[in-house]
């Protein structure tokens, strides 16, 4: 905590008057922390409406809520006041990204110095502002607290902006009402058994090798809600497809008529990918077992097949986003018409998404989240996935769960397994636990292993630090095939170019060559380079047209768009010579020396280039392309007006696994960011085959292990840690993402 703010000055002199004393002086102290990027300016304004309201609340309230509005830009649901005084200057987005950092206003450790939690609690005891949520839950405040008792008989005290409230006291209720549906609402543990020993094999009658992709399947086939959680290539995709296949086969032969399915993903990237690998692991699915047990009596298989969907969209979509409204057509009152709804790429749902989801789903419509509790949640407040799988690594699952499991799968669960305690969200969840995608001898997944590892009494901050520097092995002398780490000596070193144009094989084991993987021997790790001669090679002919010949453009904008999913550089920050600002000049002008681009330093920096790939950062349903949907800048041959150099247009993958592409004038997209660098959150729900991650020259609270986990994982066959700044990776993977809400089930 204290160097990440070590650089901060103590205020001289006349700066220590109590902020806290008047209004005015609390809302100028706010200004001050607005104007240097500390805190939002619709912070300070909720300030200014709730005074212009309530002209006697009191200072430290309305700092409070100051405080509460922040919160929700930075992922929290709530405030919570005993831990603002612990680490008061933890609730401002500080240090601020790239800022310097002389001169500071006053940090909210020396506003809150002699402020203590009763003190602040009796400030809150506000009724025209603020409702007690135990007591009077319904009054229509704009504020709620929360008070939870703590072990030493005292209370803490949570303060919610009342809609935040509102959201998790809906997704408590309705995920409890689908918790307590009867047990005899699924299938029987016996009608269940022949179709997973179809689906999976028998049971391999050996407790610690458990299938737990079977044992999944087995729970989400059981209640009208389960969670499905695992790390990258675990299997989430290839149960929900064998899951999908036993409900359809058991409907089907039940009533002939087949469920209405829907899968869903939050971004449109996260919902191509998904509909990408669902479509294959259909394509490849040997349902004739499945066919052949009782519950598939009488199926013709194609139609079985048929069944299954491949088609993935966006949860706004399936929603129904209107403009100019967060509320969607779909909820309470027009609720879904569907039987089964799965959710991939859960832990980017905010809790205002899910909350509107669980509104808009029949009660009787089954559930099934999928995702990796340990990834960054979304950007947008709340972790619901991560809420809901606090306790997934030791399972809990009761004695009645097991027997009903033994049942229905043949498995008989290890006792460590086993909770007489067991909670009914536990009775939910899964965790697979088996990485199939890579083994012991890949260093990503061992990374991603030591990363994740969470502190403990057996395991120190020294043990985790020393077994991700062994992962990492020396920079010289990597330790895996797959791993490599560029340590940079300052910002100008020429290794970073190396990487960026042509992905510093030299850093890898024997250059990155004759690595073996599924489907033959690896290319070589590559860098930007790549595409930019993919784009240059296979450019149509000058005399070709888009309207003519839109097939050949189709087929070369394809091409590029493929190769520049081969490299991408992630970053924590936007701002600062680490951020993605500074990067994505940097890496621009780094192509540029090399003739890869052709653009003027205007250009670079605010213009359209050919090459020049573009980060989609807000929905357009006009244009069809969601967040996260990834562009590249073409130039088409301009036969009308040969002295006009260039046609400009952005081709876009269709995003529904049809191939198609979708070419948009640069003058149509409101909200892209070039994206050379791109940072971690805005990466999740994507897979890059040379991942490389760049961590800043100095500490920053949003540098936790669950963001270098998520790059991390982010790599499908090579991946560069690049570090410019010493003990940061250190510092890094033994801080944890606290998010504050109150979705403990
Ligand atoms: N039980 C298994 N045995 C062998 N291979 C498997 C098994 N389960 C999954 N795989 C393979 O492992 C790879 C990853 O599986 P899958 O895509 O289902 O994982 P995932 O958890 O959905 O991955 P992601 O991290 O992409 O979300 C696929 O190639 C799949 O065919």
């Amino acid at each position: 905590m204290k160097d990440l703010f070590s650089g901060l000055e103590e205020p001289k002199g006349d700066e220590a008057v109590a902020w806290l004393n008047d209004v005015e002086s609390l809302l100028a102290l706010l200004e001050r922390w607005v104007q240097r990027g500390w805190l939002r300016a619709l912070d300070r304004a909720l300030v200014v409406f709730l005074h212009r309201e309530v002209p006697d609340a009191p200072p430290l309230l309305l700092l409070a809520a100051a405080l509460a509005s922040h919160q929700l830009g930075r992922g929290h649901v709530c405030l919570d006041l005993d831990l603002t005084l612990h680490a008061p200057d933890l609730a401002l987005s500080l240090p601020p990204e790239g800022d310097d950092l002389s001169d500071p206003p006053p940090l909210p450790s020396q506003v809150l110095a002699d402020v203590t939690l009763p003190a602040w609690q009796a400030a809150l005891d506000h009724p025209p502002l603020v409702a007690n949520g135990q007591a009077d839950a319904d009054a229509s405040t704009p504020l709620v607290r929360w008070n939870s008792p703590q072990p030493d008989g005292t209370h803490g005290t949570r303060l919610y902006l009342r809609r935040y409230w509102q959201y998790e006291q809906d997704i408590r209720h309705t995920l409890q009402a689908r918790l307590s549906a009867p047990d005899d609402s699924g299938p029987a543990a016996e009608s269940l058994r022949h179709a997973l020993d179809a689906l999976f094999g028998p049971a391999s009658g050996d407790a610690e090798t458990l299938d737990w992709q079977k044992i999944a399947c087995a729970l989400a086939a059981r209640a009208n809600f389960s969670v499905i959680t695992g790390g990258p290539g675990t299997g989430k995709t290839t149960t929900v497809v064998k899951l999908l296949a036993l409900l359809q086969a058991l409907q089907l032969g039940e009533s002939g008529r087949a469920l209405r399915i829907r899968l869903a993903a939050p971004t449109g990237k996260a919902a191509a990918r998904l509909n990408e690998s669902i479509a294959k692991q259909v394509a490849n699915l040997s349902l004739v077992e499945l066919a052949n047990t009782g519950s598939g009596d009488g199926i013709d298989l194609s139609t079985l097949k048929a069944a299954i969907p491949t088609e993935v969209t966006t949860l706004h979509r399936l929603l129904g986003s209107r403009p100019d409204t967060r509320h969607f057509r779909h909820h309470a009152d027009n609720r879904l018409a569907l039987d089964v709804l799965v959710v991939d790429e859960a832990s980017m749902v905010d809790i205002e998404m899910m909350a509107a989801l669980l509104d808009a789903l029949p009660l009787r419509a089954r559930l099934v989240l999928l995702g990796d509790k340990d990834q960054l949640a979304s950007v947008e407040a709340g972790a619901v996935l991560g809420d809901l799988c606090q306790r997934a690594d030791g399972a809990h699952y009761t004695p009645a769960t097991a027997a009903w499991l033994q049942a229905a799968t043949g498995d008989t669960l290890p006792e460590r397994y086993i909770d007489t305690h067991g909670q009914p969200l536990d009775q939910a969840i899964t965790m697979l636990r088996v990485s199939h995608r890579f083994d012991a001898e890949s260093g990503i997944g061992q990374l991603a292993q030591a990363v994740n590892a969470p502190l403990d009494d057996g395991h120190s901050p020294k043990d985790k630090k020393r077994a991700v520097r062994q992962v990492l092995g020396a920079a010289a002398q990597p330790r895996y095939a797959d791993i490599a780490h560029l340590t940079l000596t300052d910002t100008d070193d020429p290794a970073f170019d190396r990487l960026v144009v042509d992905g510093n094989p030299a850093g890898f084991l024997k250059n990155g060559q004759g690595r073996q993987g599924r489907d033959g021997e690896l290319p070589p790790p590559s860098g930007y380079r790549h595409y930019l001669d993919v784009l240059n090679q296979q450019r149509p002919p000058a005399d070709a047209s888009l309207a003519a010949d839109k097939d050949v453009f189709d087929a070369w904008a394809r091409a590029v768009l493929d190769a520049h999913s081969h490299f991408q550089v992630l970053c924590a920050l936007r701002k600062g010579p680490w951020g993605v600002e500074g990067l994505n000049q940097r890496i621009a002008a780094a192509l540029k020396r090399q003739g890869l681009i052709s653009a003027g330093d205007r250009d670079i920096e605010r213009g359209w280039y050919p090459g020049r790939p573009v980060l989609v950062t807000r929905n357009d349903y006009g244009l069809g392309l969601m967040n996260g949907d990834i562009g590249i800048t073409l130039a088409l041959p301009n036969a009308r007006q040969p002295d006009n150099p260039w046609l400009p247009r952005v081709a876009f993958p269709a995003g529904d696994g049809s191939g198609r592409i979708k070419w948009v004038l640069p003058s149509r997209l409101q909200t892209v960011e070039t994206v050379f660098a791109m940072t971690v959150h805005k990466s999740q729900g994507s897979e890059f085959t040379h991942t490389a991650l760049v961590l800043p020259d100095s500490p920053n609270p949003i540098l936790t292990r669950e963001l270098v986990y998520t790059g991390v994982t982010r790599a499908k066959n090579w991946f560069t840690l690049v570090e410019s700044g010493r003990g940061i990776l250190d510092e890094t993977v033994l801080r944890e993402v606290t998010r504050v809400s109150g979705l403990g089930f």
